[in-house]
């Protein structure tokens, strides 16, 4: 049996989850249960699954039958390129995949502590004192610099203000662009089209193209260091594939984790008593990260493009349709985690937690390959702002869930207040 879902036409579908996605996710789930099926307009039936052990069934097809690169492609080819472990499937997924995994490891990106805490230090003077502003763009601002400096390994100055500058146009291009201007077919056109946005895409992306090439001949010619462009130097990628791995990684690590700390002081501001063990119990920062990403997951499916039915339960779902998990349902599971809205950090204390529910990296063969950086940069950065701030919000009303991109975003950008602390918390 095909999984039930709302009878609505597509365009009212994708109309409800544009403006609400959780709410949409969390109807369906009460009205259909578990396995529910979503229809949007210009793709094919996406199924989604709302428990961990659904999710792993969804997850397995990264075995063979099920394809994640695909189920991406459309999207992000004009930015990532042809040889992008985000787009790519099978045998050339895997010798990508096997090739980016290793500088990625918790103990490798540990090297990257103090720099990642000179960033955000550095950035974080800056701040303005005493009136409101947005924290999700300053997130962003540190999130970028961590990518310039650690992933791509630029040092020179004028570069690095040059990558500062055009990256985030960029990223906001090719987002819009790709998604609601340009299909596939038509992309050849509209860049011949002046004062299109997709040409205007173009030339950026050549502008920055011709950096990173730049900056990759003259790594080859000075060979070594410790940032991930020096270990992939060290492999059999070619310029074009270290190109395409260095925007992936930028796409897929800049703007999510930058959210995923907007999310954190959003909710850490609303809570006192989490706020007052804070920072300097590492253990507990580490929960309360983990704890964040349960409540307000950044990314919110992690879909596979079928090439055979699936059977989840008593359904099947068809071949040539999307199957995944629907990633802020699985994380309110009633049945794993005891009383899903509150936000408890001391779950992630207890060794015993079911972490086959905790799913805000994904699953499978496909699992976030930036996982460990991400966790890091989350510890790091909270640490240091509550080390030199006293943050406070600006309207205590919980900010809603938007949908940015890929991601679930705060409605309000997280906008608060910032006070230096009278007494430094201790270094
Ligand atoms: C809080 C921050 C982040 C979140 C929430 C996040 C989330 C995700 C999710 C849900 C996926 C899809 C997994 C799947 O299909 O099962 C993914 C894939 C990926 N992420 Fe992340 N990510 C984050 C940070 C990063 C960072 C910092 C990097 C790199 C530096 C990165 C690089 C990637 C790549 C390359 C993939 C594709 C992996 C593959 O298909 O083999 N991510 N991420």
């Amino acid at each position: 049996m095909i999984p039930p879902g709302p009878r609505l036409p597509a365009v009212a579908q994708t109309a409800w989850f544009t403006a609400d996605p959780v709410g949409f996710f969390e109807s369906c789930h009460r009205r259909y249960g578990p396995v529910f099926t979503a229809r949007y307009v210009g793709f094919p039936p996406e199924v989604y699954v709302a428990t961990g052990e659904l999710a792993e069934q969804v997850y397995r097809t990264d075995l063979g039958g099920g394809r994640a690169g695909e189920a991406r492609r459309d999207f992000l080819e004009p930015l990532v390129g042809a040889h992008s472990v985000l787009t790519l499937d099978g045998d050339p997924w895997w010798a990508h995949r096997k090739l980016l995994t290793p500088p990625l490891r918790a103990r490798q990106v540990a090297g990257y502590h103090d720099e990642i805490t000179e960033i955000a230090a550095e950035r974080i003077a800056a701040w303005p004192l005493g009136r409101p502003f947005t924290l999700r763009e300053r997130m962003q601002d540190i999130t970028l610099e961590v990518i310039l400096r650690l992933i791509f390994g630029i040092r020179d100055a004028a570069r690095l203000t040059r990558l500062r500058r055009l990256l985030p146009g960029l990223l906001h291009l090719s987002s819009a662009m790709t998604v609601a201007m340009a299909p596939p077919g038509a992309r050849p056109v509209l860049g011949r089209v002046p004062f299109a946005p997709y040409r205007r895409f173009l030339r950026l992306r050549a502008e920055v193209d011709a950096i990173l090439y730049d900056e990759i001949a003259r790594r080859r010619d000075a060979p070594g260091g410790t940032d991930v462009l020096g270990r992939l130097l060290e492999t059999e990628l070619d310029d074009e594939e270290i190109r395409d791995e260095l925007i992936t990684m930028l796409l897929a690590g800049h703007e999510t984790t930058a959210t995923g700390l907007a999310w954190a002081f959003e909710r850490l501001l609303r809570l006192p008593a989490v706020l007052e063990r804070l920072p300097d119990d590492e253990e507990y920062l580490d929960a309360v990260v983990r704890e964040v990403l349960r409540v307000r997951p950044v990314v919110y499916e992690a879909p596979r493009l079928l090439d055979a039915p699936l059977r989840l339960g008593d359904h099947e779902v068809p071949a040539g349709w999307y199957a995944g998990p629907s990633i802020p349902l699985v994380h309110h599971d009633p049945a794993v985690w005891d009383e899903p809205q509150e936000f408890r950090p001391e779950r992630f204390l207890d060794a015993r937690q079911n972490t086959r529910s905790w799913m805000p990296f994904g699953g499978g063969r496909r699992f976030c390959v930036g996982a460990q950086l991400a966790l890091l940069e989350m510890r790091v950065i909270i640490r240091e702002v509550l080390r030199r701030l006293d943050l406070s919000v600006t309207d205590p009303a919980p900010e809603a869930r938007r949908l940015k991109n890929v991601t679930l975003a705060p409605a309000r950008r997280t906008r608060v207040v910032a006070r230096a602390r009278v007494r430094a918390r201790a270094a």
